[in-house]
């Protein structure tokens, strides 16, 4: 597809059988790259806070700073649906703030959607974003903004009871409006029977191979982020290697005086 893709083409792959392909990305290069790959969706996660800003976990993210990446991300004019998320406590405090900081990303931002965390206890502030005509992708399972509660970033789901609450919150978030809904670390039948029993598109990051599409951050897949290795991540390139040699190449040349050498320089 040569257009730009919009809610309706990533809800018709779900109907299609064709999964939906998702990254992260917090700048125009990454943007432009990715998007020339034919990625579907691009989400500014406020894993930004942890890839870029070099922050412990998501919650010192600002809208600001979602705004300011949004922006970049759009200056790249990408095909892919972009989604930014909305960064701990720009919706929780109540539905007039979280109206407002969707709001923000799109008008400031230049996002086409927004991503919240949470299940039917978001379902209202879903609703009321949605009804603001600004698309919603919810999240829920392992929410990485409730790191605290979760002690830790743990797979979420995996006694009978909790798995139940968690298709109770897919079909919460779907009856609210939700456009798609990220599954994160949650076991794979479980994030199977909810992919079966929904019909909006499910999009899985450590939830197995039966989701609809399939998420990863842009700086696990390529060796960036030493931080977390979540069993998850697959890494299909070292960016890391190729960074380290080349800046390595540079220093030794400059030192050795072997750069610049005329041909980089002006008569
Ligand atoms: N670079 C990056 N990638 C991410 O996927 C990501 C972030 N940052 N920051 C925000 C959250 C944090 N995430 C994480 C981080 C670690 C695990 C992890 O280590 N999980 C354990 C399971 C632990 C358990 O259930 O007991 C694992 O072994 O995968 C999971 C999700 C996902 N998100
Ligand atoms: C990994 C995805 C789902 C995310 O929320 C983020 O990057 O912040
Ligand atoms: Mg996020």
């Amino acid at each position: 597809m040569n257009r730009k893709k919009t809610i309706l083409d990533i809800q018709k792959m779900k109907a299609a059988g064709e999964k939906i392909t998702v990254l992260t990305s917090y700048d125009y290069p990454f943007t432009r790259i990715m998007d020339d790959c034919g990625i579907d969706m691009i989400l500014i996660g406020d894993s930004v806070g942890v890839v870029f800003s070099g922050y412990d976990n998501t919650l010192p993210v600002t809208v600001d700073e979602m705004v300011y990446h949004t922006r970049a991300v759009v200056r790249a004019r990408p095909k892919a649906l972009v989604i930014a998320d909305m960064p701990f406590l720009s919706y929780q405090t109540d539905v007039r703030d979280a109206r407002l900081n969707a709001g923000r990303l799109v008008k400031e931002g230049g996002a086409e959607a927004v991503k919240l965390e949470g299940g039917a206890h978001v379902a209202d502030t879903i609703r009321a974003i949605v009804d603001m005509d600004i698309p919603v992708m919810a999240h829920i399972g392992l929410t990485p903004q409730s790191i605290h509660r979760m002690g830790g970033y743990k797979v979420q789901g995996k006694k009978e009871e909790q798995a139940q609450r968690l298709l109770d919150d897919a079909k919460a978030v779907e009856e609210a409006g939700a456009f798609a809904v990220t599954l994160e670390g949650i076991p794979l039948r479980l994030a199977e029977r909810i992919t079966a029993e929904l019909s909006i598109p499910t999009i899985g990051i450590g939830a197995g191979p039966h989701c609809d599409g399939q998420v990863l951050v842009i700086h696990d897949i390529l060796g960036l982020c030493e931080k977390y290795s979540p069993k998850f991540v697959k890494r299909y390139g070292d960016a890391n290697a190729l960074i380290t040699s080349a800046v390595s190449s540079y220093i030794a040349e400059v030192k050795k005086g072997e750069f610049p050498d005329e041909g980089h320089s002006f008569s």
